[in-house]
C-alpha cells in the first residue's frame, strides 16, 4: 500500500494552528502558524485555508484557541465571550455549511461544560474529534466513490475537493487517492477553476504529489474534452446540499452537470453528511458568496480587464437535483428520489 504523499493542511499545536498556505501553492509549500482568532478569521476569508470541511475544522480549532486565550474566571462571562468569537468565525464565509455545523458542535460543548477549565479542555477535544472524524469520513467517501468508477475510467473534476480541503483524502478526490493505494488505473481531467484557480493551483498539484494521472484544462475546454477524450464520469465536491439534493459547489459545477446530461455520463457529488443542510428545502435559498471583483479583473497584481468594468463574481452555483446521478457520503451512495432518500440516509 502506497502512503498518501500530501501534507496535512491543518495541524493543532496547543498554542497555535499550523495551516498549509493554499494561496501560495503550487509555487511554494509554505506553512503558517495561526495564534489568534483574527489570524484564523483572516486565513479563512483570504482562502489560505479553504474547502468546506477544512474551513469547519479550522474554525473549530479557532474557537478552541480563542477560549484558551481568555483570562476570564467568571463562567457566564467566559461563555458569552467564547460565543462572541464563535459568531465572529461564523461570519467569515457564508456558503459552506460545514463552517456552521462545526461551530454549532463547539457551542454545544461550551454550553454543556460547567467550569472555565473544563470548557477549555472540552473545546480542544471537540475540535480534535471533528478533525479526526473527517479523515475517516473522507476515506469512506473514497471507498464508495471508487466503487462507482470502472478501472481505466477518465474522470473530470472542478475546484479542489481534495485532501487539502479536508482533514485528509478529500471528498471528490478521495477515490483517486485510494486508486493509487489499490493500484487501480484512473485518469483525471482537472478544470482550472476560474477565477482563483483552485483546479490548476491545488488539484493539479495535489494529484501530481499523490502520483495520480492528471491533465489540466481550462474551464471553457470542458465540453470539447468530454467529447474528444471520452470522459466517463464527472465528480465534484459540495459546500451545501439542500434537503432535496440541490447542491452548491464552486461556480462552474452547474455547467459541468448540464454537460454531463448532454453527453449521457454520470454526474456525482461527493460530500460528508456535515455538508447537508436539511433546514433548507431547496437550493434556491442557499446563500451564495460574492467575492471581490479583483479576483476577476486581475491576475496577481496585473489588471486584465478595463478600468471600472462592471463585475459579477459569485463563488458558487447551485446544481439542481435532477442533474445529479448520485450523492456519495461516508454512509453510502444516495440515488434519486433525493427528497425521500436524503432524509433517511442522513438520519441513519
Ligand atoms: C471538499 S471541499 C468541497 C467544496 O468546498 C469545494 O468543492 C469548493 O467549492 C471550495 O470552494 P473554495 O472557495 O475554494 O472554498
Amino acid at each position: 500500500m502506497q502512503k498518501l504523499n500530501i501534507p496535512y493542511s491543518i495541524q493543532w499545536n496547543e498554542t497555535h494552528i499550523t495551516i498549509l498556505n493554499q494561496q501560495e501553492l503550487p509555487l511554494k509549500t509554505e506553512f503558517l502558524d495561526l495564534y489568534t482568532l483574527e489570524d484564523v478569521f483572516d486565513s479563512i476569508v483570504t482562502l489560505k485555508v479553504r474547502g468546506a470541511p477544512a474551513i469547519g475544522i479550522t474554525a473549530a480549532f479557532g474557537a478552541a484557541l480563542a477560549a484558551n486565550a481568555l483570562n476570564e474566571e467568571h463562567f457566564p462571562v467566559f461563555i458569552a465571550k467564547v460565543k462572541e468569537s464563535i459568531s465572529y468565525l461564523a461570519s467569515s464565509r457564508p456558503t459552506a455549511v460545514n463552517l456552521f455545523w462545526a461551530l454549532n458542535r463547539m457551542e454545544s460543548v461550551l454550553i454543556e461544560s460547567t467550569t472555565v477549565n473544563e470548557a477549555k479542555t472540552n473545546l480542544v477535544h471537540e475540535a480534535l474529534k471533528i478533525f479526526l472524524e473527517d479523515e475517516e469520513t473522507c476515506r469512506q467517501i473514497g471507498e464508495y466513490g471508487l466503487s462507482l468508477l470502472k478501472p481505466g475510467s477518465q474522470v473530470m473534476t472542478i475546484c479542489n475537493a481534495g485532501g487539502i480541503a479536508t482533514a485528509r483524502y478529500g471528498t471528490a478526490l478521495a477515490p483517486f487517492h485510494l486508486s493509487i493505494e489499490k493500484n487501480i488505473p484512473l485518469k483525471v481531467y482537472a478544470c482550472e477553476t476560474r477565477p482563483v484557480l483552485q483546479g490548476s493551483r491545488l488539484t493539479a498539484w495535489e494529484l501530481m504529489q499523490a502520483g495520480v494521472d492528471v491533465t489540466l484544462i481550462t474551464d471553457s475546454m470542458a465540453a470539447h474534452t468530454i467529447k474528444t477524450k471520452e470522459i466517463n464520469a464527472i465528480i465534484v465536491g459540495a459546500d451545501r446540499i439542500a434537503a432535496n439534493g440541490d447542491t452548491a459547489n464552486k461556480v462552474g459545477t452547474f455547467g459541468l452537470a448540464v454537460l454531463a446530461q448532454h453527453f449521457g455520463i454520470p454526474f456525482y457529488v461527493a460530500a460528508p453528511s456535515s455538508t447537508f443542510d436539511l433546514t433548507l428545502a431547496t437550493g434556491e435559498i442557499i446563500p451564495i458568496e460574492e467575492r471581490k471583483e479583483e479576483e476577476i479583473t486581475h491576475i496577481g497584481n496585473t489588471r486584465i480587464a478595463p478600468n471600472d468594468v462592471a463585475v459579477f463574481n459569485p463563488a458558487f452555483d447551485v446544481t439542481p437535483n435532477e442533474l445529479i446521478t448520485a450523492i456519495i457520503t461516508e454512509k453510502g451512495i444516495i440515488y434519486p428520489d433525493y427528497e425521500e432518500n436524503i432524509h433517511q440516509h442522513i438520519t441513519l
